[in-house]
């Protein structure tokens, strides 16, 4: 094990109160996808060099990570490092490529249950495939010097089998259903290994220098409630109960704050605040006000603007950010400001921005 870097005090520790349940002054704010397209000194630094390629440059992976917090300076109160959920399949010995413009491509899907036992019978050694990836997170901790926490992240298994399947994003999921319903067991040895996978990964990004962590199950809402209770939440509740086992082990002795984003899940949210996560995160799909009459305090809720708010006016934006952080009973304990999803390509830097200030305007008020 390499021991442990040594950073910069924390100056800004909002999200990680807000993560734990306590009381704070205003409700920390943060966006998926906050570093990307929509910034154009990301397409500055990225110049047309391949996507993958720029995530396992550590320099140009903290710098991208760093281009959200510098450009909204104080209005942010968390970093994500710059990566990629489909790089545990490449860890598991699978070809991934970003297609710009077009998304990612596999280029040999899971479609037999050869394929299957090639995946299988890969020995994965985590700290060697993802090498790059802990650099970069050790990097960008350090260059941030304490000005707010780093969040390590990983797709969920099941959205992870899906892209798997598939080889890329789909409407259909005939690929990823087929497997699910013609092959449950194989399916679930997949998804066991991907788990495995997903809590060694997640718990180096602590040792390498994340501070709170995100697990996206962005297809959850692709499965039925049976389906979903049998091909996802055991996994998910296998991370959160296993990671903070795993840190214990290798020496970390804080308590890790751990998000999960079931997109579409909406039937089990009451089962997702009992799944052992500090945060629930919540699409847009979500009244705030049910959502937290259904987890009662269980947990700390995360979101939920529709991202496509930010195409209005100013007048409207402030109008819904009201009514969001009066829905989630103020901001002030149990709440993280977020997208209902990611930002998109085509988004104003300066909507979102405005969308911060009054999150923090709003938020603030006694
Ligand atoms: C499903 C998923 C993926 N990746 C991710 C998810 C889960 C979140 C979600 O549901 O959106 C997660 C992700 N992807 C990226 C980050 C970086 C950190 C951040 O949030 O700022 C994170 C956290 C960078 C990225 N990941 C990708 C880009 C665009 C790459 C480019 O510059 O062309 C970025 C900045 C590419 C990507 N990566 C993925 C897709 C489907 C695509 C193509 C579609 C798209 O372009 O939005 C897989």
């Amino acid at each position: 094990m390499t021991s442990p870097a040594k950073f910069a005090p924390l100056k800004n520790d909002l999200i990680l109160r807000a993560a734990r349940g306590e009381t704070v002054e205003r409700p920390p704010c943060w966006i998926m996808r906050q570093a990307g397209r929509y910034l154009p000194e990301y397409h500055k630094v990225k110049d047309g060099r391949d996507f993958f390629e720029t995530c396992r440059d550590a320099e140009i992976a903290s710098e991208i990570t760093l281009q959200p917090v510098r450009r909204y300076e104080g209005l942010l109160d968390a970093a994500i490092i710059f990566s990629d959920i489909l790089v545990i399949p490449q860890a598991m010995g699978m070809k991934v490529e970003m297609i710009e413009g077009k998304g990612p491509h596999f280029p040999e899907p899971l479609r037999t249950k050869e394929d299957l036992q090639k995946v299988l019978s890969y020995e994965v050694d985590v700290i060697k495939e993802l090498d790059w990836a802990f650099k970069a997170i050790t990097l960008t901790r350090t260059k941030l010097n304490g000005q707010v926490p780093l969040f390590g992240f990983c797709g969920g298994p099941w959205t992870l089998l899906v892209y798997m399947t598939e080889g890329g994003g789909s409407r259909l999921f005939r690929f990823a259903k087929e497997w699910i319903n013609k092959f449950p067991e194989l399916s679930q040895q997949l998804l066991q290994r991907i788990t495995d996978v997903a809590i060694e990964f997640l718990s180096q990004q602590v040792v390498a220098g994340a501070q709170i962590l995100q697990v996206f199950e962005s297809w959850g809402g692709e499965l039925s409630y049976e389906d979903f209770k049998e091909f996802s939440l055991p996994y998910l509740k296998q991370i959160s109960e296993k990671v903070p086992r795993r840190l214990l082990e290798l020496g970390v002795k804080e308590d890790i704050p751990i998000i999960i984003f079931a997109k579409g899940s909406w039937y089990a949210l009451d089962e997702l605040c009992n799944a052992g996560y500090n945060v629930v995160s919540l699409d847009w799909l979500w009244d705030p006000r049910e959502a937290s009459k259904i987890n009662n305090n269980r947990v700390t809720l995360q979101g939920n603007i529709d991202p496509g708010v930010m195409y209005g006016s100013n007048e409207i934006i402030t109008r819904k950010v009201q009514k969001m952080i009066e829905g989630f009973g103020g901001g002030k304990k149990n709440y993280i400001v977020n997208f209902g999803h990611g930002t998109h390509p085509f988004m104003d830097t300066e909507k979102i921005r405005f969308f911060l200030e009054e999150c923090h305007r709003i938020g603030s008020a006694k």
